[in-house]
């Protein structure tokens, strides 16, 4: 895509990320403040992170640290038995996300306070059946689903979960907690809450016998196994201009840009049609296989991929092709929905965005195996369809007229050490 039609930049809720949209020609004075800010923030002090199992960044480029776990578990007996003390006005609870009532409390809590992008111009917001999807995977424990309250008036105030899942780093299977949905509210920021609630979340999880962990944050924390990219793909661009995603690029008009983005009516690919429960053992079987490849992928038997992949309602949506000769599954693609809530426009009141998900592609070419996708998107209303640069999505961004974000994502580990840091096509990993 020219850059001349792109429009010149599109914000991504991705964390406390800094700075404006980066293309190779970007050396605006964003960009360069952002690179400076990047460099500094590896020399910042990390009082809680630096006690910590993760890979430090005085390490880095220390490639005589072993790979592999970083501090050795210890018997189950030994670890901490009760809660870690809270300041006196607070509680912990163990969300129920069944409960109508918990459920609402937490999207709540999430929608008024949950990441927003860096000129706090959007906020994500995840659904309550989003909420009980993403946390009620094969094998959760409710224990990891952590509330603070405030003890007199029972207001929920802060969040933290964990999932459990297995993900196989190089050759080595490893049962790890995906951590996700730290929240803290608003009036209770920069008041060291955060490292109360990880060590709290972490000791849940040694409970279990599980000393590994996987989660991704906007922030540069140490130390990031990879940083990747959002890269969006208007759907709706007039309303993406309207409310601020985006802007109209240098020398287009309205009506040329809606024209640029402009999807066919139908799918191309004969036998694309959406996923059913009796195709789960062949997209696993499809899923990972593709999934091999890379350097870190989540271990999917079939309970995981019908829990994570079979399309649900305003959550996953998700597509193959079936050989119309051979009947065999041949590809996949599939995407979930995270709305943000818009804040301060007058015309709108909520984005609604679909993210790239796991796909696979065998016999149709991935481009056109996503170009599907993102007519199916289109049709299904969403404003904008976004993926990282993770896999083989690097393929098609361009091609398909995804322009990049102004949004990172760093993936982390916990308690396990990489050599190398990793390239975002050496990831096969999405965090929701
Ligand atoms: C074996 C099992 C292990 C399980 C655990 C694995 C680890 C899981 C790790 C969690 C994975 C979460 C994945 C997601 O959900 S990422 C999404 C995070 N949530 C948001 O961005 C929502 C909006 N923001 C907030 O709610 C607050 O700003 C949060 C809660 C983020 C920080 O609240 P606050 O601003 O009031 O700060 P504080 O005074 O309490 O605490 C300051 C300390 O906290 C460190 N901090 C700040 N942000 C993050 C962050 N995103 N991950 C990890 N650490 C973070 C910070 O560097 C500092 O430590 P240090 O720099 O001094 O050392």
């Amino acid at each position: 895509m020219a850059d001349d039609n792109a429009p010149s930049e599109n914000h991504s809720t991705s964390g406390d990320n800094n700075g404006a949209s980066e293309n190779e020609n970007d050396v605006s004075i964003d960009a360069l403040a952002r690179k400076v800010q990047e460099s500094l923030s590896l020399t910042k002090k990390h009082k809680f992170w630096e006690t910590q199992p993760v890979g430090q960044f005085k390490d880095l480029g220390d490639t005589s640290l072993p790979e592999g776990l970083i501090e050795q578990p210890t018997p189950i007996s030994e670890v901490k038995q009760e809660p870690y003390n809270l300041p006196t006005p607070y509680e912990w609870i163990t969300c129920d996300i069944d409960s109508e009532e918990v459920c609402t409390e937490v999207y709540n809590l999430l929608t008024n306070n949950y990441v927003e992008d860096d000129e706090n111009m959007f906020r994500f917001n995840y659904s309550k059946e989003f909420l009980q999807w993403a946390l009620h995977p094969p094998g959760y424990y409710k224990s990891w689903h952590i509330g603070v309250r405030v003890k007199n008036s029972k207001k929920l105030v802060a969040f933290i979960t964990g999932v459990p899942a297995r993900i196989r780093v190089r050759d080595a299977l490893v049962l790890m907690a995906e951590v996700n949905f730290l929240c803290v509210h608003k009036k209770l920021r920069s008041k060291r809450l955060t490292p109360v609630m990880i060590k709290e979340v972490t000791r849940r999880v040694h409970l279990e016998n599980i000393w590994q962990a996987a989660y991704t944050a906007g922030v540069v924390l140490p130390t990031p196994i990879t940083t990747c990219q959002y890269w969006h793909r208007s759907l709706n661009p007039k309303k993406l201009i309207d409310v601020g995603f985006s802007r109209l690029g240098p020398r287009m008009t309205m009506s040329r840009t809606i024209k640029l983005y402009k999807l066919p009516d139908q799918t191309a690919t004969p036998g694309f049609r959406k996923m059913e429960l009796h195709d789960v053992p062949a997209v696993t079987r499809l899923l990972r296989n593709y999934l091999k490849q890379f350097v870190v992928a989540p271990d999917f038997d079939e309970e995981d991929v019908e829990h994570w992949l079979l399309p649900k309602e305003d959550v996953v949506d998700s597509f193959l092709v079936e050989s119309p000769k051979t009947h065999e599954i041949t590809d996949f693609c599939s995407f979930y929905t995270l709305p943000s809530s818009i804040l301060g426009s007058q015309s709108h009141s909520t984005l609604k965005a679909a993210y790239s998900y796991y796909n696979v592609s065998t016999k149709t070419p991935l481009v056109q195996l996503m170009n599907d996708a993102l007519i199916i998107a289109k049709k299904k209303d969403f404003d904008v369809f976004n993926a990282l640069d993770v896999m083989h999505n690097e393929t098609f961004l361009k091609e398909l007229k995804f322009g990049p974000g102004d949004g990172k994502l760093h993936y982390y580990l916990y308690n396990y050490r990489l050599k190398h840091v990793l390239r975002p096509s050496e990831l096969g990993f999405v965090l929701l």
